[in-house]
């Protein structure tokens, strides 16, 4: 008889530190920028880059429209995206929730991490890195996504067992 996993995840708020082994928080907080546009415009620049695994891969630019889900939420599934990077940017300033796992064969239950934002943050995944497919807080959200397109399967998904009850509370 296999050991039953519960898990209950709670969202961390999340800093560029916290989430540097899945990828880059793209947020203006504390970073450096340029002036451009003779003074009137301050550049930061490159806060991520688009990753792209394969020689004729493109970059491609996205609207996600999310429906919030009803928290606390039963994690079932984790996704990844071998060939590319996949930037998630909220277009209307609110929170929105991540769950992550480094990158490996499978997200290991034990190592996975939640994490809410703070409306104006950002992120960029790195390929290969677990997640859960994007998790808004309010009933309707829309990200600017910015992601890999090309050729090859570049979704895989993992589903947990059964008896691994992993449930994301709802954010502090
Ligand atoms: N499948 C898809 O385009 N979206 C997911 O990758 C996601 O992270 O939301
Ligand atoms: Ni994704």
């Amino acid at each position: 008889m296999t050991e039953q996993t519960r898990l209950t995840l709670t969202p961390e708020p999340l800093t560029a530190t916290a989430f540097a082994p899945y990828g880059t928080v793209i947020e203006t907080r504390d970073r450096d920028f340029f002036m451009i546009n003779n003074g009137s415009t301050q550049r930061f620049h490159r806060l991520a880059e688009v990753m792209l695994g394969k020689p004729d891969d493109r970059g491609i630019i996205s609207i996600f429209r999310a429906q919030g889900l009803a928290m606390p939420l039963r994690v079932k599934l984790l996704e990844r995206h071998p060939f590319g990077s996949q930037a998630f940017i909220p277009l209307k300033q609110n929170p929105f929730l991540i769950i992550v796992a480094e990158p490996g064969e499978v997200p290991e239950p034990a190592n996975i991490r939640a994490f809410i934002t703070d409306g104006s943050q950002g992120i960029n995944y790195h390929p290969g890195v677990w997640h859960h497919p994007v998790l808004s807080c309010v009933p309707e959200d829309d990200f600017l996504v910015v992601d890999r397109e090309g050729e090859g399967n570049n979704c895989d998904e993992y589903f947990f067992a059964e008896d691994t009850e992993i449930v994301l509370e709802n954010s502090p």
